[in-house]
């Protein structure tokens, strides 16, 4: 019960990454055609609204979406509000207790207007990932649509997530979302050879000490 839905809608005009493929769908096979049923068809980037990326996307040799393990989509996650930050690096997460946490959703706000691509987003620099990795974390959710500067063809955020193990989701909604311990679901789709996937993630209020 009581889950929140912190996808983004995926319609027509959804924003994407400057010249990137534009979501479509169609039913391609109508009712009054088929006789029995209404059969959809869908054009879209796969790093169009909240997505995963898998290692492929940024490196040759990395793993494609069907590599990656389902557990690390599954499970208890932190929601951090880090909102008015230009960008993230451990010196911003200093004092905040890690302890047990494998997924950590940040909530930068920087995405101020859903129907439009940003054009500047708070990013994570590359001092966070090893910091994330010594305290167990292994995977990282951000409510923009990249974990680096959106100009960047370097990506050291993405490389150094990756080189500690570190998974990526990306373009979640958590403006409607309370800061606390959730659980959560967000699990890519079986895409054998794809460099990122359509999510439809939720989560779910975990009970807190003092509530
Ligand atoms: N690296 C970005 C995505 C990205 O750069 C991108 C995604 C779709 C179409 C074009 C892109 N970049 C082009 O320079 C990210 O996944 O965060
Ligand atoms: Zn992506
Ligand atoms: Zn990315």
């Amino acid at each position: 019960m009581n889950w929140i839905d912190i996808s983004r809608p995926l319609a027509p005009g959804a924003p994407t990454w400057p010249g990137d493929t534009p979501f479509h769908y169609e039913v391609s096979w109508p009712k009054s055609e088929s006789g029995s049923v209404n059969v959809g068809k869908l054009t879209m980037s796969l790093h169009t609204g909240t997505h995963v990326d898998a290692p492929y996307h940024f490196d040759d040799d990395g793993n494609k979406i069907l590599d990656l393990p389902i557990e690390i989509y599954i499970g208890p996650a932190i929601v951090l509000d880090v909102s008015g930050k230009q960008s993230v690096g451990a010196a911003d997460l200093d004092g905040i207790d890690l302890t047990g946490v494998e997924r950590l959703l940040l909530r930068t706000g920087s995405w101020p207007d859903p129907g439009r691509f940003p054009s500047d987003i708070c990013y994570l620099r590359s001092d966070l990932a090893p910091f994330l990795a010594e305290q167990g974390i292994r995977l990282i959710g951000v409510d923009v649509p990249s974990v680096d500067p959106l100009d960047s063809k370097e990506l050291p955020a993405h490389h150094s997530l990756h080189a500690c193990h570190i998974h990526i989701l990306e373009g979640l909604l958590l403006d409607h979302v309370e800061p606390g311990q959730y659980e959560l679901i967000a699990l890519p789709l079986p895409l054998v050879q794809a460099d990122g996937s359509p999510v439809r993630a939720v989560l779910r209020r975990l009970a807190q000490g003092n509530e």
